[in-house]
């Protein structure tokens, strides 16, 4: 897991570096999208990017991480709501590129399978980007969440809804109780994971997401067992982190090794 820890308005330029290397060695990728505030900057970049011309999403896919369960078509909290207005619209991936599990579906089991195989047939996830709940979920991967885990329908942790209540005009009773989201076993199957975290909020869970022991309570820790993790952290977020000099001296060592 290589972390890396800087100012906060750097990270989304770092990010989208990531993804245009990409999408310089593959056009057709398949990048995972994330919703959240983390991702905000990262899809800023790239749009800027984008309408500069130095990188085009025109034959990429993209796959999105979860959906509440219950929000009507083109409900403003709902994710394919919001991640056509944070991203999708701000680039030239066609809109029919993009697919996330459907939270309105009348078989919702039936939903997180057809997801499933869309993701497999789509070759699986390039990069996935990520962010992380207050909790150490990430999608909604809530604790407790087996790590062999596939897209299903999950309850969301009392904490998580009053996280995201700020979407809802505040009100923590519009936040569903229910969502689909991909499973953790579905996410380590990504090739590269970008996950970035931000704030003093979310330190604790970062904290355990590089140096805890790996455990259900903390979902993102399975991460450590995956080869290809780059985190993303301000100083607020990498605050608890034990070697937090030891990354800083890895980072700025990076470029004096062949990679
Ligand atoms: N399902 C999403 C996650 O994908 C996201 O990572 C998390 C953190 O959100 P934020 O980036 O706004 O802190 O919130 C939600 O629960």
């Amino acid at each position: 897991m290589e972390v890396i820890i800087v100012r906060e308005d750097r990270i989304g330029d770092l990010v989208a570096d990531e993804i245009a290397a990409l999408m310089a060695r593959k056009p057709d990728a398949v990048l995972g999208l994330a919703t959240g505030s983390s991702p905000l900057r990262t899809y800023d970049a790239v749009a800027d990017r984008v309408a500069e011309g130095t990188i085009s999403l025109a034959r990429a896919r993209a796959f999105t991480l979860d959906e509440y369960v219950g929000l009507a078509e083109g409900h403003p909290c709902s994710y394919r709501t919001v991640i056509e207005q944070d991203f999708v619209s701000r680039v030239d991936l066609p809109t029919d590129a993009v697919q996330g599990p459907n939270g309105g579906a009348a078989d919702l089991a039936a939903a997180c399978a057809s997801f499933e195989s869309a993701m497999r047939e789509a070759g699986g996830v390039d990069l996935q980007i990520l962010g992380i709940g207050t909790d150490g979920h990430i999608a909604f991967n809530e604790p407790a969440s087996s790590f062999a885990s596939r897209t299903r329908v999950k309850t969301l942790t009392d904490q998580t809804r009053l996280d995201n209540a700020r979407f809802f005009d505040g009100n923590v009773d519009a936040v569903p109780v229910h969502c689909l989201t991909q499973g953790l076993g579905t996410i380590m199957e990504a090739r590269h994971v970008v996950l970035v975290a931000t704030g003093a909020g979310k330190a604790e869970a970062v904290r355990q997401l590089v140096e805890g022991a790996v455990s259900a309570l903390w979902p993102a820790t399975i991460l450590q067992h995956h080869p290809h993790v780059t985190v993303f952290v301000d100083d607020a977020a990498a605050a608890q982190l034990e070697l937090a000099d030891y990354y800083r001296s890895t980072y700025a060592h990076r470029d004096s090794v062949i990679r």
